[in-house]
């Protein structure tokens, strides 16, 4: 084996490589949580409820000499309100711009419902395509096999994969492979970047799955965050602001719990997550907005980084 360290003679390095991946896949199929373990940091939110990524968070890895910069789009469903339909351009748009598509599949649930319509779309996005098969901890591997063949037969893929975005099992590989397959070029941000999702967003996003972990029965989808304020003290410590904002009265109430006891808990639970992150201490404050049909205001979109779908 050569031990010689890479750098030793001018112009013998191998050049850098960097692009963008795509994640496609149904809601709920893993995405989020791939991504994190990629990544190694919890860069995009992930919860049992569906639906709740929102924007095209990205996760970077740098791994030997080439930038992966990952997309987490919004799970691709049918849509039936504007702001879904908004979501699903924006995944759709994702991998549009993106080197690799990587289409994620619940193993459990198989080849059927929005991951079948994705699959039949699929066959007309023009970047070459890898299949992952997640999910394998709760699969049987004859139903992995017949899986990987039946969606092979509909689309080419350049590989597949079966791997355990839980477990990590299999996500090695996954990298390994995109480090070979993106193309040269430079790096796209510092090595030691791994999100551009910019803090008071991600901040925002927090708050967000910590309502959703709470309150999803009642409030499906209807809540959106805003951090309005971040004043870094001379302590060392930070002051957040955020605003819920719900589309009504009633959503208000439960959003603030008996005596205050539902957002006085969001708020505990969001804060303690913040601090890990930011490694600081953090004073956050919560307020409750009520704004009717904020999902149809072409500003909320604009924040979330969407379309506005007109
Ligand atoms: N058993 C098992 N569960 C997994 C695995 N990967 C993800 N999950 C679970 O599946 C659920 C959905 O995962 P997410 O990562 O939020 O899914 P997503 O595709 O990002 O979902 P959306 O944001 O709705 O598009 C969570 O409860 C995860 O813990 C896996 O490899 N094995």
């Amino acid at each position: 084996m050569n031990n010689e360290p890479e750098n030793t003679a001018e112009g013998t390095e191998a050049p850098t490589r960097s692009g963008f991946v795509a994640l496609i896949g149904a809601p709920n199929a893993g995405k989020s949580t791939l991504l994190n373990q990629l990544v190694g940091a919890k860069v995009s939110i992930v919860t049992h409820k569906v639906q709740t990524t929102r924007t095209l968070v990205r996760g970077i890895v740098t791994e030997g000499r080439t930038q992966i910069v990952f997309v987490d789009t919004p799970g691709i469903f049918r849509p039936r309100r504007r702001l879904d339909k908004a979501m699903v351009s924006t995944a759709w748009g994702g991998a549009g711009d993106a080197d690799i598509v990587a289409f994620l599949i619940d193993a459990e649930r198989g080849i059927k419902g929005d991951a079948e319509t994705i699959l039949d779309n699929l066959s007309k996005v023009r970047q070459p395509k890898v299949l992952i098969l997640n999910k394998i901890d709760r699969v049987k591997p004859e139903t992995l096999l017949e899986l990987a063949a039946e969606a092979n037969r509909r689309v080419p893929f350049e590989r597949t994969f079966m791997i355990s975005a839980l477990k990590g099992s299999g996500c090695q590989d996954v990298l390994n492979y995109f480090a070979e397959a993106l193309p040269e070029g430079p790096w796209y941000y510092p090595e030691d970047q791994i999100s551009d999702l910019p803090m008071r967003m991600l901040a925002a996003e927090i708050t967000r799955e910590k309502i959703y972990l709470r309150l999803h029965q009642e409030l499906p989808y209807s809540a959106h965050v805003t951090t309005e304020k971040w004043e870094e003290r001379k302590d060392g410590s930070v002051r957040i602001e955020q605003v819920i904002y719900v589309e009504r009265e009633g959503q208000k109430k439960l959003v603030l719990g008996h005596k205050g006891a539902t957002i006085r808990a969001i708020g505990q639970a969001a804060r303690q997550e913040l601090s890990e992150i930011l490694e600081q201490p953090v004073h956050l404050f919560l307020f409750v907005k009520v704004r009717e049909n904020w999902g149809d205001d072409p500003e909320r979109y604009r924040e979330m980084g969407l379309e506005f779908p007109g």
